[in-house]
């Protein structure tokens, strides 16, 4: 496939800096830390580092002279879509790779010189990271890199999308010359910074213990109930104290033996309950028992285990993920990493299509998988993946840690094997953890009606603000920063360095609010998220119920504001109330009784186990590729 429409690789979170601001178009729309900074200096900007640049004959870099046209101007999406890989080794027997965009060289704020980046191009190695225009491998202390770049990825675009704003193009008219972005983020490579990433278990966490469990299939093996019964390996159960983990979450019970005993599952619970860990940790426990290093044949890398997710934020944060659960197993040599990272590694995280287009290229081969995991597989089905998985798994061991609607049952059925299904609480149902608020506002007086509940809380609650349109992401985060409230936001028309930026802000509390379109809904697991406010609700309940669980996460509290417009909404106020009832909270009298249609239904997440005569059969999924859909965030 073209590299053109490809635009899903994924980097690290780290804390990028941009080396100056790349105009995004538009007064108000300075790139780079969000909008109109308030007050935030340059140096508490972090320790990464971009690099915008024009790799050509006299190896300029440029940062300021960016043509894209308009806002968000990610002109020269012609270029953009370089294969890269990023494989990272986390001083273990267990590498860990990503499949990324672009250039990554992920090594403690390292980023390349020109003569370096010259030096990729003649290709250096001889694994799965040797793409068309050669790699680079940087190793140095705890972490060891990989990073590819392809030869489109240093050439200058010619075409544009950017351009949706005030005087500038419309949009695919953006910019002329576009110089490419070459983004390096560094990798988390200290411990701290690993294991301080993780959200500390609340006071209800012992109540996920009273939530219901449906497990079905043939000779369940039966769940543990500390990790220690669990028989995991020592260095693993060591990560896991390290980790602040007392007490293994329902899912992770459940899931664990029946993955440690070599079984396929179907599995599903409810926001923030720990179901990464539930696949993580049986699938590097196996890993790391068979000891088998990771192969490489020629080009292509075999990865043991490869997990895909639907964004790239959650593709990093799930690496991240399993960097934490192997990274203390270390103490071995820089080399030793390195020789492993040159050989390959053993479990690949990845979007969708950048996954597609590597083995579609040869350079990913799946011919030793033996775990297939789709986090998140029905945004999966939503992106129209669902038929390249089925396309590249075939007969591969497959494991489903999320939700699933009826289709993706069916197509399981295809490549499971006699798996077992599990389900924790109502399937779809909201985390009773998080207070769910209504209040019906009419589209034209939710601006004020934001900035008024921001400005009543001081503006000190860690809060996410979800809307239905890029292009009103940017606005109200333009609206409230200008109303010195210190907000950044994330869609899928920022660049990947500022998507991160902004994720690193509102991570250290620099920005408080976020205002993010859908790309933020899924699995992304922030400490401290105290507020979601669904400035548009979302079109769909199944949504709805991931955006909330944004915060109520392992036994914390949390609090859900929904600005309800009849105008607009009133298709989604019997899921609402339905899922309110599930929650043991109180419906409004006016979204219960207004009048509204009974609209959605919360079943739709397919909560039961489907498995029957018709199971696995001929069933129609979208056929759209997976990559254009990503940028519809
Ligand atoms: N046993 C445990 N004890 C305490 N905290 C845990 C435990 N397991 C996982 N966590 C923490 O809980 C948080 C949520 O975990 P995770 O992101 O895996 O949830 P999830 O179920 O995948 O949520 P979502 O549906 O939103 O993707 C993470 O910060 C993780 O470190």
């Amino acid at each position: 496939m073209d590299d053109d429409c490809w635009d899903d690789g994924s980097v690290t979170v780290s804390a990028p800096v941009t080396a100056g601001v790349a105009s995004e178009g538009g007064r108000r729309f300075a790139a780079g830390r969000g909008f109109k900074p308030v007050e935030a200096a340059d140096d508490d900007w972090g320790t990464g580092s971009t690099v915008t640049t024009e790799y050509n004959e006299d190896s300029s870099f440029d940062n300021f002279n960016n043509n894209r046209g308009g806002r968000g101007g990610r002109g020269g999406r012609g270029g953009r879509g370089g294969g890269g890989t990023t494989i990272g080794i986390t001083g273990t027997e267990i590498t860990v790779g990503r499949a990324t965009k672009g250039l990554r060289m992920g090594v403690d704020g390292m980023m390349p010189t020109v003569a370096q980046v010259a030096d990729l191009a003649a290709g250096v190695m001889t694994t799965m990271t040797e793409m068309e225009a050669g790699a680079v491998v940087v190793a140095e202390g705890e972490v060891a890199a990989v990073a590819v770049v392809v030869a489109e990825e240093m050439g200058i675009a010619t075409e544009g999308d950017g351009g949706r704003d005030g005087d500038f193009k419309k949009d695919g008219e953006g910019g002329e010359e576009v110089k490419r972005e070459i983004y390096i983020p560094p990798e988390r490579g200290t411990d701290e910074e690993l294991f301080g990433s993780t959200i500390t278990s609340g006071i209800n966490f012992i109540k996920l213990d009273e939530i219901e469990v449906n497990v079905s299939g043939e000779d369940v093996p039966p769940p543990i109930s500390s990790f220690e019964m669990s028989g995991l390996r020592p260095h693993l159960l060591e990560n896991i104290k390290r980790s602040g983990y007392t007490k293994p979450t329902p899912i992770q019970k459940y899931a664990m033996p029946i993955i440690l005993g070599g079984r396929d599952l179907m599995g599903c619970a409810q926001t923030g309950s720990g179901k990464t860990a539930a696949f993580l940790l049986p699938v590097i426990n196996k890993l790391l028992a068979s000891q088998d290093p990771p192969i490489t044949e020629g080009n292509c890398c075999q990865p043991r285990v490869v997990i895909v997710s639907p964004t790239r934020e959650l593709t990093i944060q799930i690496y991240e993920q399993a960097k934490k659960t192997v990274v203390a197993y270390g103490g071995v040599s820089v080399s030793y990493q390195k020789n492993h990272v040159l050989s390959g590694c053993h479990i690949l995280v990845a979007t969708p299509g950048r996954l597609n287009d590597f083995v579609k290229r040869g350079h990913i081969s799946f011919a030793s998988v033996q775990f297939f995991i789709l986090d998140e597989a029905d945004r999966m089905l939503d992106m129209g993946f669902l038929p390249t998985v089925e396309q590249m798994v075939n007969d591969k061991r497959s494991c489903f840690p999320q939700r699933f609607p009826e289709e993706i049952q069916h197509l399981a059925g295809k490549f499971l094997h006699n798996y077992v299904f599990v389900a924790v609480g109502i399937v779809g149902s909201a985390s009773t953890d998080v207070e769910q608020i209504f209040y019906q506002v009419s589209k034209f007086d939710k601006r004020e009606k934001l900035l008024k509940m921001l400005q009543e809380g001081g503006g000190k609650d860690r809060t996410v603000v979800f809307v239905e349109t890029k292009r009103n992401a940017d606005f109200l985060a333009t609206f409230l920063s200008e109303n010195d409230i210190k907000t950044t936001s994330i869609h899928g028309d920022r660049l990947q360095r500022e998507r991160e930026q902004a994720l690193w802000d509102f991570k250290k509390g620099i920005r408080n609010i976020l205002v993010a379109t859908g790309v933020a809904a899924r699995g992304l697991d922030i400490e401290g998220i105290q507020h979601v406010i669904n400035y548009d609700l979302p079109n769909s309940i199944d949504e709805y119920v991931h955006r909330i669980g944004r915060t109520g996460r392992v036994g914390n509290r949390g609090k859900a504001t929904s600005f309800f417009d009849p105008a607009h909404d009133s298709n989604l106020a019997g899921s609402l109330s339905k899922i309110l009832k599930q929650a043991g909270q109180e419906t409004p009298d006016w979204l219960s009784s207004g009048g509204f249609s009974a609209g959605g239904d919360s079943d739709t997440f397919g909560g039961r186990d489907i498995r029957g005569d018709d199971f696995g059969k001929a069933q129609n999924f979208t056929t759209q590729p997976a990559e254009e859909a990503e940028e519809e965030w």
